[in-house]
């Protein structure tokens, strides 16, 4: 004992090694750490080896008793449920939980405005603010026109600053209440590669117990919530992806109130026999039908012409008509693949329309690439239609190709194959628009792809009339006082009962001649639109050129046809050398 007292510190620490070299094993870094204290501090942690010892060895089991607590925990004593990004219902969900109230109490959050993912459409909100300049048309009566115009510009520039805050829960674990029990929210992210991806997110419902009904209520509440939100609206959703890594999936953009089928103008048996078509689709006996005789149940639709004659907005009314959300899908993108398409197609819900605008301009025209002509056959060995692929290719092969024959993305073999293979999703209706019917394959718009073709053209005499109707003709809804415009101003400001009734009666005689100015429009309408269609020549004009000079004289329709005239004189001048071009080119 005191030889070895007497032994430098040094050969005191070889001496130890066997003992050393264990704790080192279980706590790197060890003998950095006694030689700094020995030489710092003159402790030797040898000294105390058995409790640094026991230290270490109980850290150690220390991790694995909490895990393996923890996970027992999990397994036995709490419910929870995971809710993907990649789900609708993670929006949902973050949208209630951005109108809890815990929500404002909370000191981790993640602060946005409307723009993000979310939130992105707020039309309730939207709808507020709308209202509230209405209100400030009528306020502001007092001032001349210029004065007026710019307090309401300046109210508008206001209003876009204060877009609302919204706020939720940031990364990490949030305790709340629902019911009077405890729940708690537990977002995870990963980043990929050191960048963010929503698709890296995890959500995290839980709760004490084994009884999971409560985590179902609430996920039940925030989706009822999210969708009545949208009461009649047309949700649209886009096929769109986070970031290069990720791939396409629906994501929802925006939440329209419907487009009434009547501001279409085109026909009147063209719109109605489509929607008609589409409403016999939707009726459950017509898919008992399909599946009794073995056709697949799908139906697709064509909406050709020029640009600006409403195909689109067509397509929107007809959304709105039958109360279907809207999937717009572009095949532009050169990254969007087959699988990728056949995933988009198979994630649609049962009843919906997909359109796939401008089908002629995703460089799958008139050819089959060759790769996918192959694929295709291999498809076809799994019981697709052998033959009728082999003449649709033959018929493809006479014809001069438009476009490269492979290019990166989609080809129209994959296309052709999502939306008609044997394993295509069924139930979609699928409406596809097109500048160039006669630069389409013969294979995309045969029948069974495509049911109904329906051609929109330049504006009729007739169009032109209704157009303009449509435009000036006032809605019940525009009226104030036919909504809850009036209802909503505030006269709580207003403390002197006197003044309160003054502006009553001053608020009441506005609308009285408003609603006389509107009467005695009504009733000059039709001989306007008449006088306008006489001026503006028929089968030149698309709807939205006309729409859009209308629009200019929005607050006065006899302004729009003293000048319709010269509107017109000059449109058609510099229309000419296009129109030429597109006879030339056998587009017209
Ligand atoms: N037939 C129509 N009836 C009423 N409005 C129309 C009509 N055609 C076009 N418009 C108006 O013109 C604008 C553009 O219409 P829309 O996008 O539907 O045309 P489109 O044919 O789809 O054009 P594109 O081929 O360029 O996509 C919209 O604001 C729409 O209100």
């Amino acid at each position: 004992m005191a030889l070895n007292q007497s032994l430098p510190s040094s050969t005191r620490m070889s001496s130890a090694t066997p003992d050393t070299a264990m704790l080192e094993a279980l706590v790197p870094g060890y003998t950095l750490i006694s030689r700094f204290f020995l030489s710092y501090f003159h402790i030797d942690l040898t000294a105390y080896l058995q409790y640094v010892v026991a230290l270490a060895v109980f850290a150690v089991s220390l991790r694995y008793i909490s895990k393996y607590a923890s996970e027992f925990f999990q397994e036995y004593l709490i419910s929870y449920a995971e809710i993907r990004p990649d789900d609708e219902l993670f929006n949902h969900i973050m949208w209630w939980m951005s109108r809890q109230s815990f929500m404002q109490r909370t000191n981790h959050f993640v602060a946005s405005v409307r723009a993000n993912v979310y939130f992105c459409d707020s039309d309730d909100e939207m709808d507020g603010s709308e209202e509230d300049s209405e209100d400030d048309d009528f306020d502001t009566d007092d001032f001349s026109d210029d004065e007026k115009e710019s307090q309401h510009q300046a109210n508008v520039v206001s209003r876009k600053k204060c877009e609302p805050l919204r706020f939720t829960p940031s990364e990490g674990r949030h305790f709340f209440w629902y019911k009077g029990r405890l729940m708690i929210l537990e977002r995870q992210q990963r980043t990929r590669n050191g960048a963010w991806s929503l698709f890296n997110e995890r959500l995290f419902l839980s709760c004490l117990g084994r009884n999971s009904s409560l985590i179902k209520e609430l996920i039940d509440e925030a989706s009822k919530a999210f969708q009545n939100r949208d009461g009649n609206k047309t949700v649209i959703y886009r096929a769109q992806r986070h970031s290069r890594a990720d791939p396409f999936v629906w994501v929802r953009c925006m939440a329209r109130s419907p487009r009434p089928l009547s501001t279409v103008i085109l026909e009147e048996n063209e719109k109605h026999n489509l929607v008609k078509d589409m409403k016999r689709y939707l009726r459950s006996r017509t898919r008992l039908w399909h599946s009794n005789r073995g056709i697949a149940y799908k139906r697709g639709y064509l909406l050709h012409g020029p640009p600006g004659t409403g195909k689109t907005s067509l397509c929107f009314a007809a959304a709105g008509e039958l109360g279907l959300p809207l999937y717009l899908l572009t095949l532009n993108s050169n990254s969007l693949d087959e699988d990728n398409l056949y995933t988009l197609f198979a994630d649609l819900p049962r009843k919906c329309i997909v359109l796939i605008e401008d089908v002629d301009t995703a460089g799958i025209t008139h050819s089959r690439g060759k790769t996918a002509t192959i694929k295709s056959k291999g498809d076809n060995a799994a019981g697709a239609d052998t033959e009728e692929t082999s003449t649709e290719e033959q018929s493809s092969a006479d014809k001069p190709p438009l476009d490269k024959s492979v290019k990166d993305g989609i080809t129209l073999s994959s296309l052709l194959n999502v939306i008609d293979g044997v394993a295509s999703s069924e139930g979609r209706i699928l409406v596809m628009t097109t500048n160039h019917v006669d630069r389409l394959d013969e294979a995309l718009i045969r029948i069974g792809r495509v049911d109904m073709q329906v051609f929109l053209g330049y504006s009729t005499k007739e169009n032109i009339k209704d157009l303009f109707t449509s435009i000036y003709m006032p809605m019940e809804s525009d009226i104030p006082g036919n909504d809850k415009t009036e209802l909503k101003t505030d006269w709580s400001n207003c403390h002197n009962i006197e003044k309160r009734k003054i502006k009553i009666e001053w608020k009441k005689k506005k609308i009285q001649d408003y609603r006389n100015h509107v009467e005695s429009l009504r009733s000059r309408i039709h001989p306007l639109a008449s006088e306008f269609a006489s001026i503006v020549p028929g089968g030149i004009f698309t709807a939205a050129e006309i729409q859009g000079y209308l629009l200019n004289h929005i607050d006065d329709p006899e302004m729009a046809i003293k000048g319709a005239e010269v509107w017109a004189k000059e449109l058609r001048e510099t229309k000419r050398p296009r129109e030429e071009k597109a006879i030339e080119n056998g587009y017209y």
